[in-house]
């Protein structure tokens, strides 16, 4: 009988708690390690992450997603040069085999004055909604987000067994983008239809939220030639690799396909945290490689998946 394995799970307060041992914080290095190398995913308890906190941005995705549709798509994506707002229901194809994305989603990130506004960098659009209902609990997460995000680049750089000061560059202002996502009920019998179609994220890390008991989540096991749930557990957050550090580092970790299938029976709400990072960084790995930026590189991918092009 072929024993499916699991997604580990792994409680990084062994390395994140000021007080904790030098070996239990190299146990924390080789699991992460382990579980980026055999399946570019991992979940973790013990982030650091208030529950309270993460219950509030989801809380704040469904005050989003109730807007009327002409609310929301007057805050699009499509006409925002970097990027933030609004994904209407099959805006973005990840799949080009599949059918466009069963989902709707928003992008926000850290606030940059519109003088320097840029590709993913610039003011966010904010819908109209209370202050206390979107804008202060999406922050809050926002800045969790960031710390925790510098805590796994941190781990993820010591088990590739280099020193964290390699990541100076990368981390200096780096592009880190919350999406609030929203995939309704899944009803279509089309095959080829999911909330979101296989892809392999784009950026370096993420940082995923699933709404607790809310299942859905897939991660393609290639040994095995299959999908594995990722169970919607409270207070655990899924961690991937993406392109960039799949690229970096030769596939030592690797970014890997998975899809969303919305498997409750209601409405599902999650919240991806992209760490793309320094848009001018190079390979922090090895240091004049020659390879593309970190914005060339996720530029193509963003662009491609939503059907822009650089004029748009
Ligand atoms: O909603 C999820 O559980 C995953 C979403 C995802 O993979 C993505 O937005 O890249
Ligand atoms: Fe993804």
């Amino acid at each position: 009988m072929t024993v499916i394995p699991e997604i580990p799970t792994i409680d990084l307060s062994s390395y994140i708690r000021p007080d904790a041992t030098p070996e239990e914080r190299t146990g924390v290095i080789e699991d992460v390690r382990s579980a980026c190398s055999r399946y570019g995913f991992l979940q973790v308890k013990g982030h650091g992450v208030p529950l309270a906190t993460q219950r509030e941005v989801l809380e704040s995705c469904r005050r989003l997603f109730d807007l009327s549709q002409k609310e929301k798509d007057s805050l699009s994506l499509k006409n925002n040069p970097a990027r933030r707002g609004y994904e209407r229901i099959g805006e973005q194809v990840l799949d080009a085999k599949a059918l466009p994305d069963c989902k709707e989603g928003y992008y926000l990130g850290r606030e940059i004055p519109l003088k320097q506004m840029g590709f993913l960098r610039g003011p966010n659009q904010w819908p109209p909604l209370p202050e206390e209902a979107f804008h202060a609990p999406v922050t809050e997460y926002y800045e969790h987000m960031l710390r925790l995000g510098n805590s796994l680049l941190e781990i993820l750089t010591l088990g590739l067994g280099h020193d964290i000061s390699v990541l100076k560059d990368f981390t200096k202002e780096p592009v880190v983008n919350l999406k609030l996502l929203h995939y309704p009920k899944h009803i279509s019998q089309d095959k080829r239809q999911f909330g979101a179609g296989a892809h392999t994220d784009f950026g370096a890390i993420t940082i995923l939220l699933q709404q607790p008991g809310k299942d859905g989540l897939q991660v393609y096991h290639e040994p095995n030639n299959a999908w594995l749930p990722v169970p919607a557990v409270e207070d655990s957050l899924v961690i991937n690799i993406g392109d960039l550090v799949n690229k970096w580092t030769d596939g030592k970790y690797s970014s890997t396909l998975h899809r969303v299938v919305n498997a409750s029976d209601g409405d599902r709400y999650s919240v991806p945290c992209f760490y793309h990072g320094d848009l001018s960084a190079t390979n922090p790995f090895k240091p004049g490689d020659g390879s593309e930026t970190v914005a060339e590189h996720i530029r193509r991918k963003f662009d491609n998946s939503y059907g822009l092009t650089e004029k748009s």
